[in-house]
């Protein structure tokens, strides 16, 4: 069995985060595995491919993001609240996971909405959110085109659609003058072919490697964007 606690502090979650970290991701793997053939959330139902695939591989990125959240409190006052938006978070992925390793951090004033047009998975979304005690969590059952513009500091999406022209647009059109979109993606490879395909709108961006615990033998990378 794949244990949790040491792979989310190889994740870089903080040590006195990690354990209450893996009681709520405990609960949420029970939840995908109750809905999964339901609401189709995730390819495998597999506790031990879950929690390296979906938790783990959310999660790596955590100090990235923590980091890009930090940067975006301007005026370094913990009290200004940063919003964050999880674009596409289907079974909720990245969202959830970062949504509560913010939580068992004592990270207050980051706020996610999780934006899914599928109303049903908005529904298990709600139901998790709950479950997990998630205050800094809204579920928006919306398409990321008629979100309103500017609405997010930081935008994070996973598996969601490629970054073509048009999407591309509409995720610059939701993000914050300054703020970030970051994308989880696979293969430095295939990032710059599809990178190569909207220069025009997004002359420069970063690649930051990923090292998920247990897919040490796939490539992993966050893309950041600024806007
Ligand atoms: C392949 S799933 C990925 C889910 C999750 N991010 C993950 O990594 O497991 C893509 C999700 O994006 C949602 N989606 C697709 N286009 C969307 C749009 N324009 N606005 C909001 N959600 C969208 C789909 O309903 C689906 O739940």
């Amino acid at each position: 069995m794949v244990d949790l606690i040491d792979g989310l502090k190889k994740c870089g979650i903080p040590e006195s985060a990690a354990e209450p970290l893996a009681v709520k991701m405990e609960a949420y793997i029970k939840e995908i595995i109750l809905f999964n053939s339901a609401y189709n959330l995730t390819n495998t139902s597999d506790r031990d491919e879950l929690v390296v695939r979906h938790i783990f591989d959310s999660l790596a990125a955590w100090p990235k993001i923590m980091s890009l959240v930090e940067c975006s409190r301007s005026d370094c006052d913990e009290t200004t609240t940063v919003t964050l938006a999880d674009i596409g978070s289907g079974g909720g992925l990245p969202g959830i996971p970062l949504a509560a390793a913010f939580t068992c951090a004592g990270i207050e004033n980051v706020r996610f909405e999780l934006v899914e047009r599928m109303e049903k998975r908005c529904a298990f979304l709600e139901n998790c959110a709950a479950i997990l005690g998630l205050k800094n969590v809204t579920v928006i059952n919306s398409e990321a085109e008629r979100i309103d513009p500017e609405a997010y500091d930081l935008i994070t999406f996973r598996a969601f659609r490629p970054l073509d022209k048009k999407m591309t647009k509409t995720l610059l059109r939701i993000v914050k003058a300054g703020g970030k979109l970051c994308a989880y993606k696979a293969k430095a490879a295939s990032i710059k072919e599809e990178m190569n395909g909207i220069t025009a709108l997004v002359p420069e961006y970063e690649v930051f490697p990923l090292a998920v615990p247990g897919l040490e033998d796939s490539e992993r990378n966050l893309v950041v964007i600024t806007k």
